[in-house]
């Protein structure tokens, strides 16, 4: 019998294409999905040499980052780095013949939602993007990561990549989650005790009754943030709800294309008695809603706790913990739900999806947004916009009185019109809360979309379950 394998070694294995001494192989790589960031260079490398995409069918296109999300955005972009970028990347898409979904197609959206959304992701694939947070695949048991422009022109190239593997750790939620809690609170309360360098070199696997518990979106919003506690990648392996959420999507197989693809899904899962390198086990009653106070997804703690002091740091966190306080103008001590905010963004690749934005209008439906603050709802894609407006979504959104965008990174990062003025303070549902993230000098608190809903509502920072009378508030 051969020695027993995690679900990441399965999906390697299948992938190695040649495997040099020292260990370093040569993968094969399923999907490809390609932004404007990182891409025009790698596109421009191919024409320079005269080479093309080595499997356009493959190849999966769509601007996100830089595009704005007003209505009128079809009247272009301002910014002029931005449009050569969105320019670029239609020129590209057209001249090689990849997949491709422009801003004017329904489809468009962030390329990690449309992804999944269209079947390009599928179990026990690999699927690259020059963009971290390809992670986010990893939800439906593929191996999926990010790489660098160069490795971008590599993959168009050659469908491979040289990768050298990582270790398996192993991310357990034992139990369930309790009422108020969702998979945001699990990813970044996973952060919160690891630490942005826990998964260094490894891949992750969660697994847990409360994973298994999650949606095929609450498993995405986990993975996707993988990367933000240093791992290559995170991975879930495939059950009924990774198949019911696949199958019939565009490009999902069919027939008996179908059946031979779920005989090898039925296949990956982690052998009894494989070994992990590392393993953390946190109970999922142990969750609590979460709120981000400083400047790494590290600085979680529950919203009932209170801004913590240096001295509870130890060691370089000290400082770090000293500055983040003083970039986001804080006050050790403080109530963490008596901090005011004034914007707040419900969208971006973590939480843009249609459960996500069910639960932020849940929790507004026959509310108002507080004075004073200014918030908007960004749809993942334009088909999650159109599954909201056929819902009736977007008149709660603009009842309350939020904005209602069109799909794109948006506010997640400062690259487009989305953006918060110097001091202005977010309640946010995106994954990463670096200084100047989302715009210079602006303050960035990351929690679960009922969360920033919440904080909508009250214009600080907010307990959901208090304002939901949820039990156990
Ligand atoms: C612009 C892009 C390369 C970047 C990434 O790699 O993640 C962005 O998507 C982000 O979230 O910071
Ligand atoms: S939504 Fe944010 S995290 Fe996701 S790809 Fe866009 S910029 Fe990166």
């Amino acid at each position: 019998m051969s020695a027993p394998k995690t679900l990441y070694d399965k999906i390697w294995d299948a992938h190695v294409v040649s495997r040099d001494e020292d260990g370093t192989c040569l993968l094969y790589i399923d999907r490809h999905l390609v932004h404007e960031v990182t891409s025009p260079q790698a596109f421009e490398g191919l024409r320079m040499t005269g080479r093309t995409v080595r499997k356009p069918e493959n190849t999966i296109a769509v601007p996100d980052h830089n595009v704005p999300t007003t209505t009128d955005r079809a009247k272009g972009i301002e910014n002029e780095e931005s449009r050569i970028q969105v320019d670029a990347l239609d020129k590209n898409a057209r001249d090689f013949g990849v997949h491709y979904y422009p801003v004017s197609d329904v489809r468009q959206g962030i390329v990690h939602i449309v992804g999944p959304e269209q079947g390009w992701t599928l179990p026990g694939m690999t699927v690259v993007c020059g963009d971290s947070h390809t992670a986010t695949h990893g939800a439906f048991g593929a191996l999926a990561h990010g790489i660098g422009t160069s490795e971008v022109e590599h993959v168009l190239a050659t469908q491979t990549l040289i990768q050298s593997k990582s270790k398996n750790m192993k991310v357990e939620i034992t139990g369930k989650l309790r009422p108020g809690v969702t998979a945001k609170d699990i990813t970044l309360s996973v952060i919160g005790a690891t630490g942005t360098a826990g998964g260094t070199g490894h891949v992750i696997e969660y697994c847990g009754e409360a994973i298994r518990s999650l949606s095929m979106e609450g498993r995405m919003t986990v993975c996707n943030m993988a990367i933000e506690g240093g791992a290559r990648a995170g991975l879930i392996a495939p059950d009924e709800t990774t198949f019911n959420y696949v199958k019939g999507r565009a490009h999902a197989p069919k027939g008996a294309q179908w059946e031979a693809a779920m005989n090898w899904w039925k296949t990956l899962y982690t052998d009894e008695d494989a070994h992990f390198d590392k393993v953390v086990t946190i109970r999922g009653e142990d969750i609590e809603p979460v709120v981000t106070w400083g400047t790494s997804p590290e600085d979680v703690l529950p919203i009932s706790g209170v801004v913590p002091a240096p001295e509870d740091f130890k060691g370089g966190k000290v400082d770090a913990a000293k500055r983040a306080l003083d970039y986001m103008g804080l006050k050790p001590g403080t109530k963490l739900d008596d901090i005011p905010i004034d914007v707040v963004f419900i969208g971006s690749c973590t939480n843009g999806r249609i459960e996500d934005l069910r639960a932020a209008a849940e929790v507004l439906k026959g509310r108002k947004l507080a004075p004073g603050v200014r918030a908007m709802v960004v749809p993942g894609s334009g088909l999650v916009r159109a599954q909201a407006e056929e819902e009736g979504l977007d008149q709660i959104f603009l009842d309350a009185g939020l904005e209602w965008r069109m799909a794109g990174c948006s506010m997640c990062l400062a690259m487009n019109p989305d953006q918060l003025a110097p001091g202005e303070r977010c309640a946010s549902t995106s994954n990463r809360n670096f200084e100047g993230r989302q715009g210079r000098n602006g303050r960035t608190h990351l929690m679960s979309p009922a969360m920033a809903a919440a904080a909508a509502v009250t214009g600080k920072l907010t307990d959901v379950r208090k304002l939901m009378e949820l039990e156990e508030a």
